[in-house]
């Protein structure tokens, strides 16, 4: 991991809605090959953050930087085209589709054969793209192990389920860098430990980036290499798992203790009011 060559880079972001001022000045950078993960008291700013990234939400102020582009500007669809993908807080498939279709069709930012050249079908190359899109997804399908819903309508299936289904849709892209809005969330013991599992191996076996909100302290100190701590939208923290949680500000953030100025992680400039 290299420092001065960050994968992403988010610098000084402020975002308000109104009056609400959800994110102040928060700079942070993710290098290539970390698993990142942003952490916090409901109403702190992480999913703001994450759509800050996404370009969902535009900030007011501040850069995000993406393999060295300034991406502040670009729409959603072209920060996927240059390898960022995400899951969504609240489950975002396609409920009357099948799960294979629904896998499919987060590839089709990928695809280069169009209504034109489609038609084309054994001379456009279209046959050989397909096969490719196929195989890929054969993989993506195996890594989730969900071949046995394969032809299920996936708004019958089980929560935990359809959050697995969504994490395979989104990374159908092969993106670089994926955004989690909280992968365990509505989860039960055993679900969560397997999606623990496989985000722990898309990062280390499939070499993605991963930037993560989650609530589960077990699961971000387990799998987490770095984290960053946003209390009413500004960063209170950010280092390795255990740094971060023996902090006294953010066990103020979280438990309301009392800080002592001398043994916290924080550089003093960012924490919250
Ligand atoms: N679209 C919006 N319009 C108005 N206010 C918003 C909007 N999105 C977020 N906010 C406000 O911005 C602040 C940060 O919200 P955000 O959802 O980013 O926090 P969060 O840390 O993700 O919370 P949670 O853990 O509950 O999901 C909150 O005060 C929230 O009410």
């Amino acid at each position: 991991m290299n420092d001065k060559n960050p994968l992403l880079e988010v610098r000084d972001v402020t975002l308000t809605f109104g009056g609400v001022r959800a994110l102040s000045n928060v700079k942070f950078s993710v290098n290539k090959g970390e698993l990142f993960s942003i952490i916090g008291p409901n109403g702190a700013g992480k999913t703001s953050m994450l759509n800050c990234v996404s370009g969902r939400y535009n900030p007011n102020q501040g850069q995000i930087i993406f393999k060295g582009q300034d991406i502040t500007k670009l729409r959603p669809n072209d920060r996927c085209t240059l390898g960022m993908g995400r899951t969504f807080q609240n489950l975002a498939l396609f409920s009357h589709m099948t799960v294979l279709d629904n896998i499919m069709v987060g590839r089709h930012h990928l695809l280069k054969n169009n209504f034109i050249t489609g038609p084309l079908y054994w001379f456009s190359g279209a046959q050989k793209e397909e096969l490719t899109h196929r195989r890929e997804v054969e993989d993506i399908i195996d890594f989730l192990e969900i071949s046995h819903i394969r032809k299920s309508v996936a708004g019958t299936l089980s929560y935990g389920l359809r959050k697995r289904v969504e994490l395979a849709r989104a990374i159908a892209l092969r993106p670089d860098l994926i955004l989690l809005d909280e992968p365990m969330a509505g989860m039960n013991l055993e679900e969560k430990e397997d999606m623990a599992r496989y985000i722990n191996d898309l990062n280390e076996e499939w070499g993605m980036t991963v930037i993560m909100i989650e609530h589960d302290m077990g699961v971000v100190m387990d799998i987490s290499h770095r984290v960053m701590v946003l209390d009413f939208g500004k960063k209170i923290a950010e280092g390795l798992p255990e740094e971060v949680m023996a902090d006294p500000y953010v066990k103020k953030a979280y438990l309301g203790e009392e800080v002592d100025e001398e043994t916290s992680v924080n550089d003093g400039k960012e924490k919250s009011a």
